[in-house]
C-alpha cells in the first residue's frame, strides 16, 4: 500500500535514498507523496545510524511521516497522491488551519510544510558537503545550513538542542563512509547529480505553497 518502509536489514546507501527524491516528480512536475515520504524515511534511517543523540529529531520526523502515511491510507487516500492534489483537496474542503491551529492541527498541508522546510536544510547541507574541503567540519556545515533555513521556524530551546546534536556529527571522511556511496570523489559526484533534483522538488513545492499563501501555516 502507501507504506513505503524499507526493511531494517537492507544495506544502507545514501544514493538510493536520494534517488527516491528524483523519482518524486511526475511528467507534469507534480510531487508524488509516497516517494517524498519514502525519501524522508531513508534519511531518518541514515540519521539514526549516526547515534541516539539525534533521536529527538528523528522522533519528530517519524511522527510527521506517519501523519502523511495515515492520510494516504485513509478513506480519501487517493486525494493525497501528489502534493498538488493534496493542496487542492484540503483547501477545497476547508481542511487546513491557515491562521491559527484549530480543528485541523495535523493537516497534510501543515505536516508536509514542516518536511518541506527541512528539505531546504538538506539542500543547503548537501551543497556544503559537495563543495567542502578535506578539512571542513560537518558540524559547521550542518549548523550553517540550519541557521539559514530551519532555525527561523524553531524556538530557542530546539535550536540549542539541535546545535548540541550537530556537534556529535562524525568528521567529513567518516560521514562520507557512512553514506556508503564509495570514494569521496564518488560521493561528490553523486551529490552533484542528486542536488538539482532535490532543488527542483523543493522549488515546485515552494511555488505551490506560495501561490496558495500556505508558507506560514501555524
Ligand atoms: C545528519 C544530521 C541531522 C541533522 C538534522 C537537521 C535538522 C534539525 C532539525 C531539528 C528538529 C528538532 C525536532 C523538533 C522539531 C519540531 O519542533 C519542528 C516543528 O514541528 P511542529 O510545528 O509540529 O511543532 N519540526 C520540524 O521542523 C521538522 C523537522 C524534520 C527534521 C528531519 C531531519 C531529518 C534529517 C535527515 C538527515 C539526513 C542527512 C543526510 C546527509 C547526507
Amino acid at each position: 500500500m502507501a507504506d513505503t518502509a524499507m526493511s531494517v536489514d537492507e544495506k544502507f546507501c545514501l544514493s538510493e535514498v536520494l534517488d527516491t527524491f528524483k523519482s518524486c516528480l511526475t511528467e507534469n512536475k507534480e510531487v508524488i507523496i509516497d516517494k517524498y515520504v519514502a525519501g524522508w524515511r531513508g534519511l531518518v534511517r541514515f540519521m539514526n545510524s549516526l547515534g541516539s543523540i539525534f533521536s529527538f529529531i528523528s522522533k519528530d520526523a517519524v511522527s510527521k511521516i506517519q501523519i502523511m502515511v495515515n492520510l494516504r491510507n485513509g478513506e480519501n487516500g487517493e486525494q493525497y497522491f501528489t502534493i498538488q492534489s493534496m493542496v487542492k483537496y484540503e483547501l477545497d474542503n476547508g481542511l487546513v488551519d491557515t491562521t491559527k491551529r484549530g480543528s485541523h492541527p495535523d493537516s497534510g498541508c501543515r505536516t508536509l510544510l514542516r518536511l518541506h522546510r527541512a528539505l531546504r536544510w538538506l539542500e543547503l547541507f548537501l551543497e556544503r558537503l559537495r563543495t567542502s574541503a578535506e578539512d571542513s567540519k560537518t558540524s559547521v556545515m550542518c549548523s550553517e545550513a540550519y541557521s539559514e533555513s530551519l532555525a527561523q521556524f524553531h524556538p530557542w530551546l530546539i535550536q540549542k538542542a539541535a546545535g548540541m546534536a550537530f556537534c556529535a556529527l562524525p568528521g567529513r571522511l567518516t560521514f562520507f563512509e557512512v553514506m556508503n556511496v564509495g570514494s569521496p570523489e564518488q560521493v561528490v559526484a553523486m551529490l552533484g547529480e542528486a542536488l538539482p533534483l532535490i532543488s527542483e522538488v523543493y522549488q515546485i513545492t515552494e511555488d505551490l505553497y506560495a501561490k496558495h499563501d500556505l508558507l506560514g501555516i501555524p
